[in-house]
């Protein structure tokens, strides 16, 4: 971890986007930052002196943050937590389209088709959801949210600023890309299932690698449902070997310049997992600055 990730940890949100904020600007257009790149945060990250606290009664606009990263990663797993420690909504793009088909509208025969052979539903459908999504919350006075699984292209990426709608509620803070190898990810989508019940999200998947080569080992414990949920869990369609093998093969092409469009705006944090959830999340707490943070919060409750 880069000594200069480790600073002013004592942050309130507010000066916790201020800083994010202020980022863009500190950050060369280029960054260094690579996926050869083992450290949990880009080298260039240069954080500015706190700002000064906002005036007592300014209505304080919430985390507008994006998870990134590959079929299998674990951006719902992470953008759920932090949602959770943040109080701001997780907003999966790939739950507003499995909504979608389930409602059975007149969209969902040939999104199901599309889903099922692991291609990316259209950029305009796809945004037409989430402006909904976000001014739905956006009227119930959300000013904030973790996005999970968009933008997923270039088209959605300039949406941002284009979309009559995203344009007036979006304007990302942040963009964490969570990087690991694929044939983990590959293992870590085989070995996913879901309560039916409850919705929970568990993997089987026991991920042991050595380390070899310079690289460092991994190791994942499985992710068990109680036994409550045993009898309910299925799996999602798209996750047969075939079918990610075409997800991952669709991220390099598709996703993979979004990556880049960020990274050189200044607003990529990669994060390497070194693990899972009781390894990664502290780290990612940390790169995030947000490690004291989650005390806080226990100690406040
Ligand atoms: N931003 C998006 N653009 C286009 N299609 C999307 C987008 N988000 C989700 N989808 C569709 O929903 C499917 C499931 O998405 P998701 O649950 O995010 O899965 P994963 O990240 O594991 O591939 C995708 O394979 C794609 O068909």
């Amino acid at each position: 971890m880069s000594a200069v990730t480790r600073v002013a940890n004592r942050s309130s949100i507010s000066s916790l986007l201020a800083r994010w904020r202020s980022l863009s600007s500190a950050v060369p257009p280029s960054g260094t930052n690579d996926n050869n790149n083992k450290s949990h945060a880009p080298p260039h990250f240069r954080l500015n002196p706190l700002p000064s606290p906002p005036p007592p009664n300014e209505k304080k606009r919430q985390v507008q943050w994006v998870f990134l990263g590959c079929p299998g990663v674990g951006k719902g797993t992470y953008a759920s937590r932090l949602s959770n420690l943040l109080g701001v909504p997780h907003i999966a793009t790939g739950d507003l389209v499995r909504e979608e088909l389930a409602s059975s509208g007149p969209f969902s025969s040939e999104l199901s088709e599309i889903v099922n052979r692991g291609q990316l539903v259209s950029d305009e459908l796809i945004i037409s959801l989430l402006s909904k999504k976000l001014a739905a919350g956006e009227a119930n006075g959300e000013t904030g949210f973790i996005l999970d699984g968009f933008p997923r292209t270039i088209k959605q990426a300039v949406s941002i600023f284009t979309s009559e709608i995203l344009e007036g509620v979006t304007d990302l803070d942040l963009v964490i890309n969570l990087k690991l190898q694929e044939d983990i990810l590959l293992e870590k989508c085989l070995g996913r299932r879901i309560c039916n019940q409850c919705g929970g999200n568990f993997n089987i998947a026991s991920i042991n690698i050595k380390a070899e080569d310079g690289s460092p080992g991994i190791i994942m414990a499985p992710l068990l449902p109680p036994a409550n949920c045993l009898s309910k869990l299925i799996t999602r369609s798209d996750d047969t070997e075939a079918v990610v093998r075409e997800r991952l093969r669709i991220y390099n092409e598709m996703t993979r310049p979004v990556e880049e469009f960020y990274r050189s705006r200044g607003k990529l944090l990669v994060f390497d997992l070194p693990g899972g959830i009781p390894e990664s999340w502290p780290k990612l707490l940390h790169a995030l600055n947000l490690d004291d943070y989650e005390d806080k919060q226990s100690a406040a409750a």
